[in-house]
């Protein structure tokens, strides 16, 4: 786990990130063409049929980031073990995904086992399809509103909006896609670590405007403890009480994938 002070230094130093924007557009371009095969042919690689649990596709209404509304109008494919892929129906699909996923650096040194099967931490690529909106449930999104279960998130957007984050006011205002750079998110077992010192973001991407059938993509690296590691407040206070870091994100996908 990384030390306050570091974490304090690559938020001070965002420059730590050797990921360019072609790259990105890379993995986003051959996510898309996997996104854009039939059904039938995503299927056999549903999150679910691989031996580690939250490796693989996840259909279109199958999650509910918020647990209390509908399934999110989105489908997106976790890349958790580095093993399990589809890549005979798409060229390129692990190899731009492994690569991705090995150029995030200073977390693969602070965490002593990302990219096997005993960390969770997940490179997630999604597509947002065209939203028909007389399909629309009530309090349906495209992703409805959560925080990140690990520790730290960083997002890349294609360049549609939609992405919102609850400031401190508990107002959602927008977190737009600026070309270059990386969104940093806090996720929820950093804020017990750390006590509330940090403290992560609530956020959600909303519908489309009616009749806009634009489409959007974003490329998401969570980055969780290694499972074994047990999370207890770092001042040595028992404002959380102390969670082993599988069984916490374990629970959590409970809740959003519950309704499957
Ligand atoms: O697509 C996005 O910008 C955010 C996705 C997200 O928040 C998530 O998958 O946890
Ligand atoms: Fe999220």
């Amino acid at each position: 786990m990384l030390k306050t002070d570091e974490v304090c230094h690559l938020f001070k130093h965002a420059c730590f990130l050797q990921i360019g924007i072609l790259f990105v557009e890379k993995v986003m371009g051959v996510s898309k063409k996997f996104f854009c095969l039939p059904e039938n042919m995503k299927k056999p690689f549903s999150r679910g049929n691989f031996s580690y649990v939250n490796h693989g596709w996840v259909s279109l209404e199958t999650e509910s980031l918020n647990p209390r509304c509908p399934g999110d109008l989105k489908e997106a494919f976790n890349t958790t073990s580095l093993r399990n892929w589809p890549s005979e129906e798409i060229d390129d699909f692990q190899d731009v995904h492994v690569s991705f996923y090995l150029r995030s650096e200073v977390f693969l040194s602070a965490h002593k086992h990302i990219g096997s099967d005993v960390n969770g931490t997940t490179l997630r690529t999604l597509y947002y399809p065209p939203v028909n909106s007389t399909c629309v449930k009530e309090n349906q999104l495209r992703c409805g509103e959560h925080s990140d279960y690990g520790s730290i998130t960083l997002v890349f957007q294609s360049s549609e909006g939609g992405l919102q984050v609850l400031n401190r006011a508990g107002e959602f205002i927008s977190a737009p896609s600026i070309p270059g750079t990386v969104l940093i998110n806090i996720a929820d077992l950093m804020q017990r670590w750390t006590s509330d010192v940090y403290v992560s973001a609530v956020h959600r991407v909303l519908l489309p405007p009616a009749g806009d059938s634009s489409t959007r993509q974003s490329l998401v690296f969570f980055v969780q403890p290694d499972d074994e590691a047990i999370i207890s407040c770092c001042d040595g206070s028992d404002k959380y009480p102390p969670v082993k870091s599988v069984d916490y994100i374990l629970s959590r996908f409970k809740d959003s994938y519950g309704k499957n």
